[in-house]
Parts: C-alpha cells; sequence; structure tokens
C-alpha cells in the first residue's frame, strides 16, 4: 500500500515493549488484539508487522517492510543494504568477549588459535580480523554463556547488560567489541508517499527524543540574586522570569539538559536558589 508506512517491530523480546512505548509516545494508536502478527495505527498512516528481529534486516532490505526497529548488533551481523536512520536510544548493551574467570589473560592475542562460541559470526569475525587473530567461530544460536563451560569453546562473544548472566555462569569479560542500541532502518528506494510519511514520524520522534533528554525547571530567587543564577542557567533561549507576590523575590523559569541536571542543581542552591521544582517534558519541539 502506497500510502501506508509498514514498521516491523520485535515481536516479543529485549525490544517488543520499549519500540512499541516509542510508537505509543508519538501519539500512534495501534490496534493489535493479542497474538495477531500484523496490526494498523488507527490514527496515523502505519501497519504494524510483528516477526523475530533476526528476520528484521532482511525483510526491510528487500520492501516486505519498509522500516523496522533492531539493535544494532543484529543489523550489523545481518549486514543487509538498507540505511540506518535512527538511534533510538533503547536496548543499550555491548557484544564482548568472555572465558573462564580461572583463566589468566594478557590480551587479545590469547584468543589466536583457540575457539570462540557465538551468535554473531560476522562481527566477532571482523573484530578478529582486524586484530590478526586466527581463532575458530563456533556459531551457536543461544545460551551461549554455557560453551565454555561443557568444553564447547574456550570463549564466547555475546550480548552483555548488566554483566549478571556472565558472572552466573562463571565467566569474566575481557574485550568489548561492539556498543550497540536499537536503531531504526530503512528500504533504500521508499516510494515519495511513504518517505514523507516516515519524515513525519521522525519529526515526532525527535520530539519525543529531545523531551526526553531535557527537564523543565523553576525556582525563586531574591531579585539581587538573579543575574548570577541566569549566568549557571545553560537554557534553550533566555530564561523567563516572573516577578512573584512576595517583595523582592522573583521566579525563573527554563529548560536545563538532562546531563548537566545535578550540577546546575548543586550550582543553584549555592547561589540562593530556594523552592526548585524540576518538571519532566512531554513533548518538545525546538
Ligand atoms: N540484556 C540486555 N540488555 C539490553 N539489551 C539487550 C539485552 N539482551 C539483548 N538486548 C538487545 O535486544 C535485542 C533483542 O534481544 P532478544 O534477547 O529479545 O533477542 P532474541 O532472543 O534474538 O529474540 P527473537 O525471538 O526476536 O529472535 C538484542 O539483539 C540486543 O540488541
Ligand atoms: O549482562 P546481562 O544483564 O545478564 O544481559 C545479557 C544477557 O541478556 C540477553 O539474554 P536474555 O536475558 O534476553 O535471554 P535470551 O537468552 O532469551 O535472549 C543476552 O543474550 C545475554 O545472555
Ligand atoms: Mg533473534
Amino acid at each position: 500500500m502506497e500510502n501506508t508506512l509498514r514498521i516491523a517491530v520485535q515481536k516479543k523480546g529485549r525490544l517488543s515493549d520499549d519500540s512499541l512505548k516509542l510508537i505509543k509516545e508519538c501519539g500512534i494508536k495501534v490496534n493489535n488484539g493479542t497474538g495477531k502478527l500484523k496490526a494498523t495505527a488507527s490514527n496515523f498512516p502505519m501497519e504494524f508487522l510483528f516477526l523475530r528481529d533476526d528476520d528484521i534486516p532482511g525483510y526491510v532490505q528487500d520492501g516486505i517492510a519498509d522500516i523496522g526497529i533492531v539493535g544494532a548488533n543484529e543489523a550489523e551481523e545481518k549486514d543487509k543494504d538498507v540505511d540506518w536512520i535512527k538511534k533510538l536510544g533503547f536496548s543499550k548493551c555491548r557484544l564482548s568477549l568472555a572465558i573462564d574467570k580461572n583463566e589468566p589473560y594478557n590480551g587479545v592475542q590469547d584468543f589466536q588459535g583457540k575457539s570462540l562460541a557465538t551468535s554473531y559470526p560476522k562481527i566477532l569475525g571482523d573484530f578478529l580480523k582486524a586484530n590478526s587473530i586466527d581463532a575458530e567461530i563456533h556459531e551457536i544460536s543461544g545460551s551461549v554463556e554455557i560453551a565454555p563451560s561443557i568444553g564447547l569453546a574456550y570463549g564466547i562473544c555475546d550480548i552483555v547488560s548488566s554483566g549478571s548472566t556472565l558472572m552466573s555462569n562463571g565467566l569474566k569479560e575481557v574485550e568489548e567489541i561492539y556498543q550497540s542500541e536499537a536503531v531504526m532502518l530503512a528500504n533504500k528506494s521508499l516510494s515519495a508517499e511513504k518517505q514523507e510519511i516516515l519524515n513525519r514520524l521522525l519529526f515526532r520522534i525527535d520530539s519525543v527524543q529531545t523531551a526526553k533528554n531535557n527537564k523543565y525547571i523553576l525556582l525563586n530567587s531574591p531579585n539581587e540574586k538573579i543575574d548570577e543564577i541566569i549566568s549557571i542557567l545553560p537554557g534553550i533561549k533566555s530564561p523567563t522570569v516572573l516577578p512573584l507576590a512576595m517583595e523582592g523575590w522573583s521566579s525563573v523559569h527554563t529548560v536545563i539538559r538532562e546531563d548537566d541536571f545535578w550540577q546546575i542543581i548543586e550550582d543553584l542552591k549555592k547561589a540562593g536558589a530556594e523552592g526548585i521544582l524540576v518538571v519532566p517534558i512531554e513533548k518538545m519541539i525546538l
């Protein structure tokens, strides 16, 4: 359908909830009954396919889906001819090499001539080649962390987030080889109509992401401290200053970046700010 953008999302797994949450935050309502693998949106020209994540890059390349959400690790591994259009900021993890926690480790050369189990033979192969290591790659589709303890391989290359799966399987992380987060992929030859719908979707995603990275801040300040307080606030524009009912005091409002947040609050308190309120922003359009 030319006037509908078809998006592939993971049916069930680590990406599913956050992918659908992002769609919802963009104001798009998905009409899906439980167990259905296809759905439409009631208020946006989009159709949803719920798939295994491994299949999504290929479906996007072949135009079965126009766009798709997968982990960058999966997109890199599948190496399909698609456009990477946006990092989405969730499902952050890394691909790492790990070995038995009791084995000594002196550097990547220790893998020379060894065997490694992984579900990511391409990414691992590229890493080994870049480091001139000749090692045997055992491709397995899951439960990779078990491989060293059952004698299948000397080490593994798998997804790590908190590290608790490695720890509970007696392994230690020795090399981080790829950093991942959810990404949006797009087919390389979208029609003008589909590109237009995608642009509308990306505009909404941008405003959701910008809002998440910023906070609205309100505080009270004695009038003689206002200049100092404003100099601490790196707002998107100049802050709003409103007189309070109490003589000699004003209320200052602005937007600050989440990253700078705690440092700024400490500086504001030192400068004499009182009654500081920090409020989440739902959407932000610059
Ligand atoms: N522990 C984790 N923390 C953060 N992100 C993760 C974690 N594990 C996996 N991911 C990310 O989520 C993606 C999907 O992981 P998941 O475990 O759901 O995949 P899967 O088992 O291959 O699912 P499917 O059944 O769809 O094939 C991974 O490719 C990775 O990008
Ligand atoms: O470092 P950690 O926080 O322990 O996360 C890493 C684990 O998370 C993923 O598995 P998941 O829990 O999704 O189960 P799966 O084996 O069914 O994919 C991944 O395959 C690792 O095994
Ligand atoms: Mg999978």
